[in-house]
């Protein structure tokens, strides 16, 4: 019988805080620590940004935090727009793009990306399998709610035991749901190293929370 060998990587678990919105919370997530910062493309979302708006928040990210560009089924054009605008680290995608698509925009952009999949049962952990191949890093979060216009940020969590003892070729990062409050049992239940959080940092929708942005990272530092 084949062992199923997780090694887990050592280290702090790694936050990111994604739709940002100002430069203070730009500030008030990397002091408190947050290795990545989110900014959203996609002009459904209460977080979506304009390009000005968004230089200057990547411009404000200090040196060593990754600022990663959110996109969901973006055309060549958008992403070209933020690009050549905006000094970003790393691409998410958050929509229906499939494995081939992934692999265009990583080797036409050259930047590393994320690909976000939905997750409500083993079948989508097997879906998310697909992308391991093509995208540099996983992020495993919950399947929308029916009748939500946004894909992601909607505050939703999954079963985080079914990603309990997996191993993945790729660095994964684990969203939907988490807050202050569960985010240790969720790092303790799915064995995630790495974090995403949006709407549990919030006090309305779209406005961040400084003290629960550093509320946050401080239960993941707590985490076992
Ligand atoms: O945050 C958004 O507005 C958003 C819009 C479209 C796609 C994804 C979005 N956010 C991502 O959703 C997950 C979970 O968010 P939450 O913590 O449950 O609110 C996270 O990966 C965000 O990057």
């Amino acid at each position: 019988m084949a062992f199923r060998v997780n090694p887990r990587p050592t280290g702090p678990v790694r936050v990111k805080v994604c739709g940002l919105t100002t430069e203070a919370q730009v500030e008030a997530a990397a002091s408190a620590g947050a290795a990545y910062i989110g900014l959203v493309f996609y002009s459904r979302s209460p977080r979506s940004l304009a390009l000005p708006v968004a230089r200057d928040l990547a411009l404000a990210a200090p040196v060593g935090v990754a600022k990663v560009a959110l996109f969901v089924d973006p055309s060549d054009a958008e992403v070209d727009a933020v690009l050549d605008t905006v000094p970003i680290d790393m691409v998410q995608l958050h929509g229906h793009e499939p494995p081939d698509r992934v692999a265009e925009i990583r080797e036409r952009w050259g930047l590393p990306v994320m690909k976000a999949v939905g997750i409500s049962g083993p079948e989508d952990v097997a879906r998310a399998r697909a992308y391991e191949a093509v995208a540099d890093q996983l992020l495993l979060d919950a399947k929308a709610p029916a009748g939500s216009t946004l894909p992601g940020g909607n505050g939703v969590s999954f079963d985080w035991g079914l990603l309990s003892g997996l191993s993945w070729s790729r660095p994964w990062m684990l969203a939907g749901g988490l807050g202050p409050r569960n985010v240790a049992e969720a790092v303790r239940v799915s064995g995630a190293r790495q974090v995403d959080v949006s709407s549990g940092v919030e006090s309305a929708p779209g406005i961040k929370d400084s003290d629960l942005i550093r509320a946050f990272v401080g239960a993941v530092a707590s985490a076992r």
